[in-house]
């Protein structure tokens, strides 16, 4: 488990691209794992937010805890909610009982649960978040079907989308973690327009179903001292609470978007239109 420290906005000026993308771009989740084919993670000092990979061939990978988190078990602390992010279904299994995830499912599983482990025959992706939690709420998975889909944008604006709320304060129970999916509808480019700050919560956009040579240009920093990160498929960036986040991909794209904080209402938030970025 690899760990990034919490920035400060005034930092940003003085990072390079580098620096920037060494802070709040994770590149290598879904690259094979700590310790080959296991799990790959990231903690994350922003709301303590852990994000990891796991893409599962041959025997069940386990989900190990970690010198940071300082527990005898992951999620003796902790909840969990597990995406699958890849091109076919895939087995979690939590304390003994299988929930199969297909494409863009999810699972919550909550505090206490001892022994996670995930298992696919190499086309499933599990894509995890966790964030520290103080009560236990039941592992519960959900569909697209269940996410209440909301339309957003136009086609005019090219950010045309559906939004699908899994893990919320109306919909899948959870002590802080909020998580959902994002797709976007044929021909429509940008995300999350206007782009919004939450100053009560950390998020992390985790970008999927990009073409090998596709991108997504992802704005990050102050509303009015934005900077761009360049992502790939399957990369996640971590916007702390004083960041936007918006982008816009060079070909069609999803993403999962998860946060961790003061509150679960996904309303919360300050939205900032194109016109007073800078
Ligand atoms: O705080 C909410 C998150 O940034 C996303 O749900 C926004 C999003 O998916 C979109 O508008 O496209
Ligand atoms: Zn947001």
């Amino acid at each position: 488990m690899k760990t990034r420290h919490a920035t400060d906005p005034g930092q940003i000026p003085g990072f390079d691209t580098d620096a920037l993308r060494a802070r709040f771009l994770v590149e290598d989740l879904f690259d094979g794992g700590d310790g080959g084919g296991g799990v790959t993670m990231v903690y994350s000092h922003e709301d303590r937010i852990v994000v990891g990979g796991v893409r599962p061939s041959g025997a069940p990978v386990r989900l190990e805890t970690a010198e940071p988190l300082a527990a005898d078990h992951f999620l003796a602390r902790r909840e969990l909610g597990v995406v699958n992010v890849g091109t076919e279904p895939g087995t979690v299994t939590v304390d003994g009982a299988d929930h199969e995830l297909g494409v863009k499912e999810v699972l919550y599983v909550g505090r206490g649960s001892r022994e996670v482990s995930f298992a696919g025959s190499g086309g499933a992706a599990f894509y995890l978040v966790s964030t520290p939690a103080h009560a236990t709420y039941p592992t519960r998975k959900g569909t697209l079907a269940e996410a209440t889909p909301i339309s957003l944008g136009a086609q005019r604006s090219s950010n045309e989308r559906t939004i699908y709320k899994f893990i919320h304060a109306d919909g899948i129970q959870s002590c802080q973690l909020v998580l959902g999916i994002t797709e976007l509808a044929d021909g429509s480019m940008w995300n999350t327009m206007p782009a919004h700050v939450h100053g009560r919560r950390t998020e992390v956009y985790l970008y999927f179903g990009l073409d090998p040579d596709d991108r997504v240009v992802h704005l990050m920093g102050r509303p009015d001292q934005t900077r761009n990160l360049i992502v790939a498929d399957r990369q996640a960036v971590i916007s702390p609470s004083w960041s936007v986040h918006c982008g816009f991909g060079t070909g069609a794209y999803a993403f999962v978007w998860a946060m961790g904080g003061e509150n679960t209402d996904y309303a919360d938030v300050e939205p900032y239109p194109i016109a007073e970025l800078r």
